[in-house]
């Protein structure tokens, strides 16, 4: 057994989780729970009252994160320590939002430095694309990007520049290609017109598959409408930490937007990785957007615990995932903007957390990452919120939504507010069985079918949601909204003791993937696989059934 589950305060949660009243009689006795347990902070407002907690739970959850030496872990990945102890790397994403004065120190240099140097260039480049200075091959400006890169280095890109749909420069356009699937990249070329299409290629190793490959087609394309070899400095830009690699590979050296080792892919949305969002909403609202981020990094790294945003999330899901039974999250944004926004938090969280051995290599004997999902309301209403409301697992859910539109329309904005609000308070209270049966009493059925529908209609409730409401969707509470969850995932991977910073089963994908490839090419039959994988090989060989 690990020391964790040994310890005394794991063993009083579980006592104490048995025996907590259900959420209606917690509400009942305290009038004061939604102001104990709501906190404002960086423009996002967190109500975690319709939660399976009292004081004592919450005490014992910020022992949790004392004993687990929380607060040195924060300071630590600040300050650059090697806490990605399997790649030997810093973490410090939060030094790409950081302000120009501060000094950051990674592998012994200030990083800050650099990375105002290529918000810099990101910012000239953005602006001369913007503007129309940024010539095609025929003289014309920019109207499509087209963003390639896969994982970390494609979803935050696409799920940001959805959710700023409002602040896009008026005559562009960007497209994104992720999957290697021909369909992708061919279904996106469609209608464009290369003169005046520009390609972002972003892969922080430059060595990803499906990126090259997209890339490489997208030359392809490129060069058989017309254009020359010497026009593709004018429509092909990397970003990239593998500077050689990409020189390599053809690009232009002016066109290579620079990123490091010390930023993970699944964090990289903040470094040039994000050059489609900013080319999409200006270098003003990508640094609003940081801005937001930088006051959650100030905020989670100088907040009390009891007070502090991401650390009451986390432990909240510690509370689900350790001691309720629960393996599954929902995420549910009430904004059409955000509709993207559970896939990009199921990358951060299932890539980070997806995990079975702590730090020094113990098997853990707790549940590590739940399964992250979602989408967005009010159209999961109509789907799977009756397994939210009625089905045996139990999933807690994350309501999030802005307090005004971007697109105000008659009652539209109430009617989401009001549903979203309804079931927040649908899954707390829930219906018991008298209630149920109250509501059939003008029906014409005869008693034992009352009581049969009753029985059906019955809804447990004491399921958990958050709600996080903001003023309004912009740059800067997007920002602020993407760093909380970041920093969830983090503190939750500090509790268990894992690594929430590498990702050795998306690298045996890899690994495998260009290994089959080998046997697809070969000249004989595939042999030496098991009987499944050597038949599919050999099918797939053949071309048909
Ligand atoms: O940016 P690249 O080096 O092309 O990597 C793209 C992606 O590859 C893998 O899937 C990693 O697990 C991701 O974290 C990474 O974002």
């Amino acid at each position: 057994m690990t020391k964790l589950t040994q310890s005394t305060t794991w063993k009083a949660l579980q006592a104490h989780t048995s025996q907590l009243p259900h959420m209606r009689e917690l509400f009942a006795q305290n009038p004061q729970r939604f102001e104990q347990m709501s906190v404002k902070s960086c423009g996002l407002f967190l109500d975690y009252s319709k939660n399976r907690i009292n004081d004592d739970t919450l005490e014992l959850l910020f022992s949790l994160a004392k004993e687990a030496n929380l607060t040195d872990k924060i300071a630590a990945m600040f300050n650059g320590d090697v806490i990605n102890n399997t790649e030997h790397r810093a973490v410090l994403h939060t030094a790409l939002r950081s302000k120009a004065e501060q000094e950051i120190i990674a592998e012994g240099a200030n990083i800050v430095p650099e990375v105002q140097q290529t918000l810099a260039k990101m910012a000239e480049f953005v602006e001369s694309v913007q503007s129309g200075q940024w010539k095609g091959y025929t003289g014309k400006a920019i109207t499509d990007v087209v963003s390639i890169g896969i994982g970390g280095s494609f979803l935050g890109p696409k799920i940001v520049s959805q959710a700023l749909r409002p602040y896009w420069h008026a005559g562009l356009n960007c497209h994104f290609v992720a999957n290697v699937d021909a369909t992708s990249i061919c279904e996106k070329l469609k209608g464009l017109n290369a003169e005046t299409t520009l390609f972002v290629m972003s892969s922080k190793s430059f060595g990803t598959q499906e990126t090259l490959t997209n890339t490489l087609s997208a030359k392809e394309w490129f060069l058989a409408q017309g254009a020359t070899q010497q026009d593709i400095a004018k429509h092909f830009v990397a970003v990239t930490s593998n500077v050689t690699k990409a020189t390599e590979f053809g690009m232009d050296a002016n066109n290579i937007f620079p990123m490091w080792d010390w930023v993970g892919g699944r964090y990289s949305l903040w470094s040039a990785i994000g050059l489609p969002i900013a080319l999409l909403v200006g270098m003003d609202n990508f640094k609003a957007l940081l801005d937001g981020a930088h006051q959650m990094d100030e905020h989670f790294a100088n907040t009390p615990l009891p007070q502090n945003m991401p650390v009451i999330m986390a432990m909240l899901s510690v509370l689900y995932g350790n001691f309720h039974g629960s393996q599954s999250h929902v995420i549910l944004t009430y904004d059409h903007y955000l509709r993207g926004l559970p896939a990009y938090f199921q990358q951060l969280d299932m890539e980070s957390n997806g995990k079975s051995v702590t730090l020094d290599g113990t098997d853990v004997d707790y549940s590590t990452g739940p399964v992250i999902w979602g989408g967005e309301g009010t159209n999961g209403q109509h789907a799977y919120h009756q397994l939210l409301h009625q089905g045996t697992a139990l999933i807690p859910a994350d309501f999030i939504m802005p307090l005004q539109s971007h697109n105000p329309l008659g009652e539209h904005h109430d009617q989401l507010a009001s549903n979203c609000f309804g079931q927040t308070q649908a899954l707390m209270q829930g219906r018991t069985f008298e209630e149920a049966l109250a509501e059939l009493s003008n029906s014409k059925l005869d008693e034992p079918q009352k009581a049969l529908i009753a029985k059906h209609k019955v809804m447990s409730g004491n399921k958990p949601s958050n709600t996080l409401l903001m003023d309004k969707l912009t740059p800067t509470t997007l920002g602020a909204l993407i760093a909380l969850y970041e920093h969830r995932t983090f503190v939750q991977g500090a509790i268990w003791q894992i690594n929430s910073f590498d990702q050795w089963g998306v690298e045996l994908g890899k690994q495998l993937g260009n290994d089959v490839l080998e046997r697809i090419g070969a000249d004989q039959d595939a042999t030496e696989l098991d009987s499944s994988s050597n038949a599919l090989v050999n099918l797939y060989r053949q071309g048909k059934l």
